[in-house]
């Protein structure tokens, strides 16, 4: 039977992947809490639902940071796609064009930036970890910037690689082991472990001093932080801990979403990520301020069970489930997706 929602594309993955690559995409870190609460911090949001309401021309699109995209879902950044699949980043970065909307490349892409431009079918945003050596982490964003790359993603939340006892368990060193393939692109080989160990609020200066692409940083949980960004002139905010692989113990990234939207006040656009799985959790999610989500595993799974068309199911199945959400809710368009259509328990 085919796949009619995310988690029978998460049991096919299951039956192609091997116990290691399997561990890394699903892991969280420690006692991967927030990797459980990314999940059931969804089901204390109920949704107050408005009937007799004309759905008949139901829009979900939108823009992102300018961009159209044809639904609120974004695929995130997620390391290693070959891991996965032998089409690896091609493939998914082709069935997101193909689903219109944005692909984010890692720096930890199994296939380097120039590639995956080159196949892209749709618009491209860059996640970047900086290098311990910045001239190489600015020849990096400059080269995604001429490939076309519409948006740097700055990924904060990893100043180190968080305690993932599956990965440890199966003696998997990510940093020496991943099969990454943009340390390869300068001169000679860039060591992967040779990461920028001392990102601070100047990185961002930095950052803004070596590219005019729009800068959203990646992995921000308190309004605080949310402040900070906006005095650092970004244009974009992911609020987001890492899919619950980084700190255990931090809020489910909806948590934290209502404070940094409250904190940002439409001064920047603020997205979501962690624990989307269906239709409804977008829902909630838009409703408490997120201007879309990005998603993870899920697009993984589909990869793995099977290739581009696998990742494209993921994709038109959110976007189903959604366009159902949507119509059952009586919300006709994004526009009418408001804070009164939730309630927290
Ligand atoms: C296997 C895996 C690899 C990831 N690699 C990266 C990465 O290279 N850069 C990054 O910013 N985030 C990375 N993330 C985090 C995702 O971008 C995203 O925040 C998270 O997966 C969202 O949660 P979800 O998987 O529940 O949708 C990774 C997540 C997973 C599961
Ligand atoms: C440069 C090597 C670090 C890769 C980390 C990938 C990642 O973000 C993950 O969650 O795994």
């Amino acid at each position: 039977m085919d796949p009619i929602n995310v988690f029978d594309y998460e049991k096919l993955a299951r039956e192609k992947l091997d116990q290691l690559a399997w561990d890394y995409y699903n892991g969280g870190s420690d006692d991967e809490v927030t990797l459980r609460a990314n999940r059931s911090a969804f089901e204390r949001i109920r949704i107050r639902p408005r009937m007799l309401v004309d759905t008949k021309n139901l829009d979900m699109r939108t823009t992102a940071l300018g961009t159209p995209i044809s639904m609120p879902v974004i695929v995130a950044p997620t390391a290693a796609h070959s891991m996965a699949h032998p089409d690896a980043e091609i493939a998914t970065v082709q069935a997101t064009g193909n689903c219109d909307t944005i692909f984010t490349a890692s720096t930890a892409a199994s296939r380097n930036v120039v590639e995956i431009a080159q196949a892209a079918t749709g618009p491209i945003w860059f996640q970047l970890y900086t290098h311990r050596n910045l001239d190489f982490s600015r020849t990096l964003v400059q080269r995604a910037e001429q490939a076309g790359y519409r948006a740097i993603v700055f990924t904060v939340d990893m100043p180190q690689l968080g305690h993932r006892e599956r990965d440890l368990r199966n003696n998997f060193d990510q940093l020496q082991q991943l099969p990454t393939a943009n340390f390869q692109l300068s001169e000679g080989f860039l060591n992967p472990t040779e990461r920028h160990k001392i990102d601070t609020w100047e990185t961002v200066d930095w950052l803004k001093s070596v590219t005019s692409l729009p800068i959203l940083l990646k992995g921000i949980l308190t309004a605080e932080d949310a402040l900070l960004a906006l005095e650092h002139h970004v244009d974009g905010i992911i609020v987001s801990n890492h899919g619950g692989r980084q700190l255990d113990g931090v809020m489910a990234g909806i948590e934290a979403l209502p404070e940094v939207v409250e904190a940002v006040a439409g001064r920047c656009e603020v997205y979501m990520d962690g624990g989307i799985r269906r239709g409804t959790d977008i829902l909630k999610a838009l409703a408490l301020g997120a201007r879309a989500v990005l998603v993870g595993r899920p697009v993984l799974w589909g990869l793995a069970a099977n290739g581009a068309q696998g990742v494209r199911g993921v994709l038109e199945i959110l976007r189903s489930e959604l366009a159902l959400a949507m119509t059952l809710a009586g919300c006709p368009n994004l526009a009418s997706i408001t804070p009164s259509l939730v309630k927290i328990l």
